[in-house]
């Protein structure tokens, strides 16, 4: 299926490493043009596909005003934004998270998102196919124990979105949200061994536990949460705006 989106002028937040990586790749696939920020400055680097990489704290109003106007500048325009950065924040119990650790969790996962969107509304309303979608996870519908502030910020994000979704709308703007689930890749297995050590399990007892509440007993792929983004960024997702859309095998239960 052609995605219509050769030439498309894309911003990715955090797309030097993960997820967002994959995303970036995934547009470059299809003819897209990418510009992408992270602050990780070693990764950017090693960015291929002609994307350009530029460093930039989304959680910093003034970098990512900045950021922004760079990149739209550089693209000419832009059709689609990708809000993907975000961080995993504390895992403690409520009486033991850091005040600091919850305020840079915020900053990052749902206050990120608005420091870009901000900047990126004027150009959006000069696309004929403009989209916002807005990276959210599974702890945003879902209560997450020992990771409230991530959660917090996850379900922030929802909200975000539909309010988008209802102001941009009447411009063409569509906005969704992502929310992936147990995602391959270095956070998860990172986890997965704290857990493994902390329980006395071994990594197939750990996986277990963590499957026994999802339908498909399979990671998603950071493709598979890619696949998703360019089907809302492309023309033939144009009419599917403010939902909250779970790519996690059917995930009922986090912890
Ligand atoms: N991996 C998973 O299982 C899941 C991930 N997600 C979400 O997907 C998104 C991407 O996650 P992953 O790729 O797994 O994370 P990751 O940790 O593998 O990569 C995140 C990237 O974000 C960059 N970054 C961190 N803070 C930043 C900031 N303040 N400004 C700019 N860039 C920053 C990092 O340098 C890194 O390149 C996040 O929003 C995360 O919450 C959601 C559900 C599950
Ligand atoms: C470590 C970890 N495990 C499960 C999930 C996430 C996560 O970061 C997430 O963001 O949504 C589900």
């Amino acid at each position: 299926m052609d995605m219509q989106l050769k030439d498309a002028r894309v911003i990715v937040t955090a797309g030097a490493s993960g997820i967002g990586r994959e995303i970036v790749q995934a547009f470059v696939d299809e003819g897209a043009r990418v510009v992408t920020c992270d602050i990780d400055e070693g990764a950017l680097a090693d960015l291929s596909g002609g994307v350009l990489g530029l460093v930039c704290d989304v959680s910093d109003a003034d970098a990512a005003g900045a950021f922004m106007a760079d990149a739209i500048a550089y693209l000419g325009g832009l059709d689609a934004l990708v809000n993907n950065a975000g961080i995993a924040g504390p895992t403690a119990g409520i009486a033991d998270i850091d005040p600091h650790d919850w305020a840079r969790t915020l900053d990052v996962c749902l206050t990120g998102h608005f420091n870009i969107t901000r900047a990126a509304v004027g150009a959006l309303r000069k696309s004929d196919n403009a989209s916002i979608t807005n990276m959210s996870s599974a702890a945003g519908r879902l209560g997450f124990a020992n990771r409230a502030a991530y959660a917090a910020a996850k379900w922030g994000v929802i909200g975000f979105t539909k309010s988008l979704a209802l102001e941009l709308g009447p411009d063409r703007i569509r906005a969704n949200a992502i929310l992936p689930g147990l995602v391959a890749g270095d956070r998860q297995r990172r986890v997965m061994e704290a857990r493994s050590q902390a329980q006395g399990k071994t990594m197939a007892q750990i996986e277990a536990d963590a499957f026994a509440h999802v339908s498909i007993k399979d990671y998603v792929t950071a493709r598979q949460i890619a696949d998703q983004v360019l089907m809302l960024a492309s023309p033939r997702g144009r009419t599917v705006s403010g939902q909250a859309i779970a790519v996690d095998g059917d995930l009922g239960m986090l912890g």
